[in-house]
């Protein structure tokens, strides 16, 4: 079954816009995990908008030996006063998994995968640093993406397809041409070996579609919609919710 790992950005979202410790990530997170989560995300960005590198450490506290810890973050991201960069995140976390993401610090948010013909060259060390830290990678793209095979060819494990275009055609009516891109993107990850992640804006309106479309999806990473559902209804019954999305969808 696809594995929910709960993004906990927007928590900390919260937390940052009063300068104290309250709503905690770790609270959140520990919330997630009772409630059936299969894992636990954070995307720690170098701007320090939300997840700092003291969540990083006190989530792995929580996280190890429970669930599985998934570190996002874009692996060419120099180190910056209060971040010391993706890889020592990841040396001093020891994530599962590490999602390298393609961002920029002027983003609002994650909009795009990797261009692999650009960036193969400098990815692949990277990967294999990484790798022998002992967390799996998974590589942020795009449905559709003309070169998704290479992301084998840098050691990747893992694709994580970015549903944003998906959630966004989902939103507007008619979603079907979104999502035969994303089943043939997985499609082709699949048949050269690697596994398929996917997220961004997944929701639970638009999560059990998604899944019934796209076969084989080892996990989602899910945080923006979950977190707000989660202001209305709880976050132990939102997480239970999206469990039986993901049950039902099969
Ligand atoms: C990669 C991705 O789509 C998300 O994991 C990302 O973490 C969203 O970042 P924000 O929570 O900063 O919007
Ligand atoms: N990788 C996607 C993720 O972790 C959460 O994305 P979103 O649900 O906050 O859009």
């Amino acid at each position: 079954m696809t594995v929910l790992s709960v993004n906990v950005n927007k928590v900390a979202v919260l937390r940052n816009s009063r300068g104290g410790s309250e709503p905690s990530v770790v609270a959140a997170a520990e919330a997630a995990i009772r409630a059936g989560a299969g894992g636990i995300t954070v995307h720690p960005r170098p701007d320090q908008r939300h997840i700092r590198p003291g969540d990083v450490r006190d989530l792995a506290a929580l996280v190890a030996g429970r669930v599985e810890y998934n570190l996002e973050g874009n692996p060419f991201a120099p180190p910056r006063e209060g971040y010391p960069g993706l890889l020592a995140l990841v040396a001093e976390a020891r994530p599962q998994q590490a999602t390298l993401v393609p961002d920029g610090d002027g983003q609002l948010t994650s909009d795009h995968g990797f261009d692999l013909a650009r960036d193969a060259a400098r990815l692949r060390p990277l990967v294999a640093e990484l790798k022998s830290l002992g967390a799996r990678v998974s590589l942020f793209m795009d449905a559709g993406a003309p070169d998704i095979e290479r992301a084998a060819d840098v050691g990747a494990d893992r694709i994580e397809l970015y549903t944003g275009p998906y959630a966004e055609a989902f939103a507007a009516g008619d979603a079907s041409a979104a999502l035969a891109l994303c089943a043939e993107t997985a499609r082709r990850a699949q048949a050269v070996g690697l596994g398929v992640n996917a997220g961004h804006d997944l929701s639970q309106a638009n999560l059990g579609a998604f899944l019934r479309g796209v076969p084989g999806v080892l996990e989602v990473s899910i945080g923006h919609a979950l977190v707000g559902e989660a202001l209305y209804a709880g976050l132990d019954a939102t997480v239970k919710a999206y469990l039986q999305v993901i049950r039902t969808a099969g």
